[in-house]
């Protein structure tokens, strides 16, 4: 696959120290500490509500954190993250904001200039070739007549054409069917040596595909960071059963459902 080529990368060190959020006294992550590199793709795992948007949100300085420190590349991000930092990351996170009066093309073309991408155009074709299988079809078609799911992938292709150097993808197959999960999932396996890259997931068939490392957040803390294969500790286990020892879902409450179903 070539739509990126094959440039020098330089290596990304990404460090998080003793990161905690609170929102008022309740606290949704706590004393969140880890170093990923280049190359690495952390699978963000956990359950409803676990704080893994929070994370990202840190990530991304759309949140500031209530203590702890973002440390790239050594150097400590303050309360606003430098252009030049910003410039070096792409993210998916929360709903993503398209402007849909115009088609796919013109949108990439829009982001590409923020960027200041001279020569994207053969970038933004391979892209959305790759991620819309319709896309002939729907090339003159503006972005609000595209399904959820083309938006998602058009709004996939806008964070990856600067070729980031930290990738954030919350959520990304929200809204994708199976074909499309796929072309997302071999466009991040491709494009994962040159990134450190972040995905979150509810499902896990696709952080199995796609991550080398794994970040399992629960009760606001941090219950797992490392790679993918000490996680399974090399047995031939799948994530879904390795995750349910870890964490075990909520059994406190068992209510009686059978209102639901009994007749009127
Ligand atoms: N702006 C906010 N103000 C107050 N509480 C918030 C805010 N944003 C998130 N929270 C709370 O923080 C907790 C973590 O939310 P977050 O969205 O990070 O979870 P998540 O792991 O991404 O969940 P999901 O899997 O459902 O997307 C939740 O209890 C949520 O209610």
């Amino acid at each position: 696959m070539t739509f990126f080529g094959v440039y020098h990368c330089q290596q990304m060190e990404l460090e998080l120290r003793n990161l905690t959020k609170l929102f008022g006294a309740k606290s949704v992550l706590r004393e969140v500490s880890l170093t990923a590199h280049t190359g690495y793709c952390v699978g963000v795992l956990g359950r409803n509500g676990a704080g893994k948007s929070t994370l990202f949100n840190l990530l991304t300085n759309v949140l500031l954190p209530s203590s702890g420190e973002i440390i790239l590349d050594g150097q400590a991000l303050g309360e606003t993250f430098p252009v030049a930092t910003k410039r070096r990351m792409g993210a998916l996170v929360n709903q993503a904001y398209l402007v849909e009066q115009l088609t796919a093309e013109e949108y990439l073309q829009y982001v590409a200039r923020i960027y200041e991408l001279p020569e994207a155009q053969a970038r933004i074709e391979s892209l959305l070739a790759h991620l819309l299988e319709e896309y002939e079809s729907v090339r003159c078609k503006r972005l609000s007549s595209f399904s959820t799911g083309m938006k998602q992938k058009v709004a996939i292709a806008s964070c990856l054409l600067h070729r980031p150097e930290l990738l954030i993808l919350d959520e990304p197959f929200n809204g994708l069917d199976v074909f499309s999960a796929d072309s997302v999932l071999s466009l991040l396996n491709s494009y994962r040596p040159q990134a450190l890259t972040f995905v979150s997931s509810h499902n896990l068939a696709h952080i199995e595909r796609v991550a080398t490392h794994l970040l399992v957040i629960d009760d606001s803390e941090v219950k797992y960071w490392g790679s993918m294969e000490d996680f399974l500790q090399g047995q031939r286990a799948f994530l879904g059963e390795a995750l349910l020892q870890l964490i075990h879902p909520n059994t406190s409450t068992t209510q009686d459902l059978t209102w639901l179903t009994t007749q009127r």
